[in-house]
């Protein structure tokens, strides 16, 4: 996919919108997933998973992202990582950048297409295949530019109520020395209308990170709603493109990572996968 995003960029892909190119040497389906809300087949037999995960800012995109992909053996790419990992190497980009990020404001679309091209290339020099895309694509515009160059099997879209979400980005907190998220939160939120009750507890850090621990610069009160309500305008329209493409799979969260990491495998139909794959190891 690095290849066509590269062909995709120098062809003046943005404002085109033209479909250049066959997917079918790198791809060779696009099979039907979902099954009542569920993951009716995950593992394609002929290449790795090619999957999106959707949500909120702070409803866990990363941790369990991060975690099938250990678990398949595909890359996690976030692309909020790619935008942090340029602001920190201050080449070019890094001022322009820390701008829009600091305000909660979305990258633009060239810009991501560009680092995320960069990943995938790099990726592909070192023989990945497959990945798990994290916070891309965020536009509709990105969904395009993804859906002309490579075949999506699944988009994951995890759901939080958003007074559990404010509270989850304040808690984030990263120990700059191994790199592990934690967050400090304790979320207790009463079920009311019908709507269920939900506690998490904290994911405190080990006590050789505690004194190393950085919270985000946008993980502010303010940047935060602006990013959800940015989130609204610009993703939610996603969530409808890959609902009509019969590819979106919804998962209301139903707690934290204890009870809701086996119930979201159990969605994938990937609960006896990590079975064999303990009895394997
Ligand atoms: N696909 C994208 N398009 C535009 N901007 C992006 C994209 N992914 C990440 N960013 C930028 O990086 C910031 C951090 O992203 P991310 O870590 O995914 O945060 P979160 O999901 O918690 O808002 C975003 O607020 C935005 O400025």
């Amino acid at each position: 996919m690095a290849r066509v995003l590269r062909v995709a960029r120098s062809s003046s892909l943005f404002g085109l919108g033209s479909r250049f190119y066959s997917t079918s040497a790198e791809v060779s389906h696009a099979s039907p997933f979902l099954h009542g809300g569920r993951a009716s087949r995950v593992l394609a037999k002929d290449r790795n998973v090619q999957w999106v995960f959707l949500g909120c800012p702070g409803v866990g995109k990363g941790t369990y992202a991060s975690r099938l992909s250990t678990l398949l053996g595909v890359p996690h790419i976030a692309t909020g990582d790619l935008v942090r990992e340029e602001l920190a190497s201050s080449g070019p980009l890094s001022r322009q950048l820390s701008e829009i990020v600091n305000q909660g404001k979305l990258v633009s679309d060239e810009i991501i297409v560009n680092l995320l091209s960069k990943r995938l290339e790099a990726g592909e020099a070192k023989g990945e295949s497959g990945f798990i895309l994290d916070g891309f694509p965020r536009t509709m515009r990105q969904a395009e530019i993804l859906g002309d160059v490579t075949d999506i099997d699944l988009v994951v879209n995890l759901k939080l109520p958003e007074e559990v979400l404010v509270d989850k980005c304040l808690g984030r907190r990263t120990c700059n020395q191994c790199g592990k998220g934690f967050n400090v939160a304790h979320i207790n939120l009463k079920g009311e209308n019908g709507k269920p009750a939900i506690s998490m507890d904290p994911l405190l850090p080990p006590p050789q990170c505690m004194s190393k621990l950085i919270t985000r610069a946008d993980d502010t009160e303010e940047v935060v709603k602006a990013r959800l309500r940015i989130y609204n305008e610009t993703s939610q329209p996603l969530e409808e493109y890959y609902r009509s493409k019969g590819k979106l799979m919804e998962f209301d969260l139903p707690g934290g990572i204890p009870e809701s990491w086996p119930r979201l495998l159990e969605a994938l139909r990937l609960d006896d996968y990590e079975e064999k794959q303990s009895v394997a190891a």
